[in-house]
């Protein structure tokens, strides 16, 4: 049967890359989309900056929303201190399962909860099923019309605090237009735009870091 890009990127890094080190692990997935096949990822150009954000909060509960491959999943978990957790949602059965050998083959499952199913369902269940109160930093980079409804709905759930950092991904490509309107004309966000392309091309993209004020 035909393999399927994930796939195929999965072999990447079991080929490429040593079993336990999450940076070799990021390495060989950036050399598969950039010199093979392209991919979704984050990638190595924005995923600099995430790594900066990860680094300066150096936070104790991340969600991710939108795992694929769990490129951007290793890259964040590889930077948490000891006993700090991840969890990232993911509703596509396929890429879940590729997700989680890639977390594996990087050594980093302690730290990472790959959740399968929907933002929309999974937020409002933080609380009980993960005995989360609030998360410190939400990385979004799923379908792009869900950042503005999930945002929303993790106010709506206490999950956000004072301080808390959103951080999102493609802002501009593909674009995330109306999140963008809310999130900086929003008394309730104090945002930055940082600047940077679409993954493993020219095109330009970015990120957009938002702190929750309270
Ligand atoms: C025009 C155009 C097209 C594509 C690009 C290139 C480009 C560049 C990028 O960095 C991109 O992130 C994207 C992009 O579309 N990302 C969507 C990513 C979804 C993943 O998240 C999963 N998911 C989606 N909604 C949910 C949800 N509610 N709950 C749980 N998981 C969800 C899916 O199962 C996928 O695993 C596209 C640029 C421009
Ligand atoms: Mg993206």
């Amino acid at each position: 049967t035909q393999s399927t890009r994930p796939q195929r990127l999965l072999n990447a890094v079991q080929k490429n890359a040593t079993r336990g080190d999450p940076r070799s692990v990021v390495k060989a997935i950036d050399d598969f989309c950039r010199h093979k096949e392209w991919a979704m990822n984050v990638g190595d150009e924005k995923g600099c900056i995430l790594d900066s954000v990860v680094s300066e909060i150096n936070p104790a509960a991340v969600l991710e929303l939108g795992t694929y491959c769990g490129y951007s999943t290793v890259r964040i978990a590889r930077l948490l201190p000891p006993h700090a957790k991840l969890i990232t949602l993911e509703f596509n059965p396929d890429f879940a399962a590729i997700a989680r050998q890639v977390i594996a083959w990087a050594g980093l499952e302690e730290k990472v909860q790959l959740v399968e199913g929907a933002s929309g369902d999974w937020i409002p269940k933080m609380k009980e099923q993960f005995g989360i109160t609030t998360f410190d930093l939400v990385f979004l980079d799923h379908w792009k019309d869900r950042y503005l409804p999930d945002t929303k709905l993790m106010e709506e759930c206490g999950l956000l605090r004072k301080g808390s950092v959103l951080l999102a991904d493609n802002v501009i490509c593909p674009g995330t237009p109306d999140y963008l309107e809310y999130i900086r004309s929003s008394p309730r966000y104090e945002s930055r735009y940082f600047k940077s392309h679409l993954e493993y091309t020219k095109v330009e993209d970015g990120l957009e870091k938002s702190v929750f004020k309270g």
